[in-house]
């Protein structure tokens, strides 16, 4: 098939790669043209492991291309998908302003039929404006589906090309068959739905992933307390196929470009029908307050933060990303900045991105992990990147000022600790090396 791609961001480039690796011709359009720029050169805008292989692979193949022409890209496609963002606006409503403004374009320069597809994240029934946009814009016939898109971030290629399940939101059933046969390169696992339906499902899905995340970190508090291992209670729950012992991870709480927006999406979604979607925006405030947990621990292990000198271990959201959207760690680097303290930041991908976001004279930027720990009083980890677990912990106690671990992903084993003479604290976990906690740890 002949596919147009609007927006370059993770969605829109990973699914045109694969849209081409699997066959099709994919044009990319994007309004930014610095990206267009770098992605002509076969360089990737985002970090995503194996994207420029593919993406050269493709291009040399003569089946992936990337513009800023929006109207010659959908007047070679039959098939349009919009990819474009749906970021929050202040109150945590979606901001459709680019997919109405994507909408328009595509009513404007449509020259025959075509199918378009939204996989951007969107509320229920924007599905219908889009059509109704499109339908202002153009005298062509056309016809709108739902393909929400449930990559991740870090393993986005793999997800994409071999996906758990596919839902197709379509109110046109003669749209069922071609699009089941486009998608079935990918998998079998294809779930046909209503528009609405379809548009619901994303936001459900999210909604109960984070759910169980916020669930689990609870847990984790609780056994703190009571001097249980939250690692060991996720393992014997997820043996459970009814559970299922993913996203049983406890932490300091999830980030990132989706779940974040997508629950406070959901929640404003059940506010605009009278529904008070009480559960969710507990699962919201316990996300908010368990990145905290890592300064509570610092204060308890290390008293005042004031002068003190903390090495963070990675800022990104999770591991594999250079994504700093949404990450835990801005909040906490921006506690300790207030708090007094000098940081030592580290973060193998994501150091340019945070820097960015935030620099400031407290701030050293390290090289690597030992660099950051280098004088250090204390030590968080607040992203659970590979490199981090392999890290020489038996030299800390050698090279930190005060020998404190703050492990935010519970990323070591008591194996790992025992006799390194760290002070470990980690999330939900008890005493891990025979160095008690300071009572005031024991909440
Ligand atoms: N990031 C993820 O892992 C992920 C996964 C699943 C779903 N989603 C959803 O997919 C959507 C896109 O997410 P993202 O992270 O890829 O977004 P992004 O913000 O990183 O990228 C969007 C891109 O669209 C471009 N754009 C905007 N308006 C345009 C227009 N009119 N014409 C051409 N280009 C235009 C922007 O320049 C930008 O490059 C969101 O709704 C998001 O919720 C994201
Ligand atoms: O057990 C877990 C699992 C994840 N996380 C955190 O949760 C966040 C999100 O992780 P993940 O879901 O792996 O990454 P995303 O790339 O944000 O992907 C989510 O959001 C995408 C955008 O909507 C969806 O497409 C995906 O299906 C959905 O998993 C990260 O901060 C993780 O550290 C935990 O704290 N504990």
């Amino acid at each position: 098939m002949d596919i147009a791609v609007i927006g370059t961001g993770y969605v829109g480039l990973v699914s045109g790669v694969c849209f081409a690796e699997v066959g099709n011709n994919v044009i990319c359009v994007d309004q930014d043209i610095q990206k267009i720029e770098k992605l002509q050169n076969m360089i990737s805008p985002i970090y995503e492991p194996g994207i420029e292989q593919l993406m050269e692979k493709n291009i040399h193949a003569g089946r992936l291309a990337f513009t800023t022409d929006l109207a010659d890209a959908i007047n070679q496609s039959e098939l349009i998908i919009i990819a474009v963002g749906t970021p929050s606006l202040p109150n945590g409503e979606a901001n459709l302003s680019y997919i109405e403004q994507a909408a328009m374009e595509i009513g404007k320069a449509m020259n025959s039929y075509k199918i378009i597809a939204t996989k951007s994240t969107v509320p229920v029934g924007t599905n219908e404006h889009i059509q109704m946009i499109i339908a202002m814009n153009t005298q062509q016939a056309f016809d709108i589906v739902s393909i929400p898109e449930f990559l991740r971030e870090g393993s986005a290629i793999d997800d994409t090309l071999h996906p758990d399940r596919i839902v197709l939101g379509l109110d046109n059933q003669s749209l069922a068959e071609p699009l089941t046969e486009l998608h079935r390169a990918f998998t079998d696992q294809i779930f046909i739905t209503s528009i609405r339906s379809a548009e619901m499902i994303k936001y459900a899905s999210n909604a109960f992933l984070a759910t169980k995340i916020s669930f689990i970190n609870e847990i984790s508090n609780i056994c703190e307390k009571v001097g249980a291992d939250v690692t060991e209670v996720a393992k014997g729950m997820g043996k459970d196929k009814r559970i299922g012992s993913s996203f049983l991870s406890a932490g300091i709480g999830y980030g990132g470009s989706c779940f974040p927006k997508d629950t406070d999406a959901l929640i404003q979604i059940a506010g605009n029908v009278d529904y008070e979607f009480q559960l969710l925006k507990s699962v919201v405030e316990v996300n908010k307050s368990q990145r905290y947990k890592v300064i509570t621990k610092l204060e308890a292990s290390l008293g005042e933060l004031s002068g003190k000198v903390v090495g963070i271990w990675g800022l990104s959201f999770k591991p594999n990303t250079d994504d700093i959207r949404y990450a835990p760690s801005i909040e906490i680097v921006e506690t300790l900045i207030r708090a007094g303290a000098t940081l030592k930041l580290y973060d193998p991908i994501a150091m340019d991105k945070f820097r960015e976001r935030i620099d400031h004279p407290s701030i050293q930027w390290c090289e690597n992990a030992m660099e950051a720990a280098v004088g250090a009083d204390a030590v968080c980890l607040l992203t659970d990147w590979e490199e981090f677990k392999t890290v020489s912990l038996s030299q800390l106690i050698f090279i930190m000022e005060q020998p404190i671990l703050i492990d935010g992903r519970n990323v070591y084993s008591q194996e790992q600790i025992q006799g390194t003479g760290l002070k470990y604290y980690s999330v939900g976990r008890p005493d891990l090396i025979g160095v008690s906690r300071p009572k005031t740890l024991v909440r």
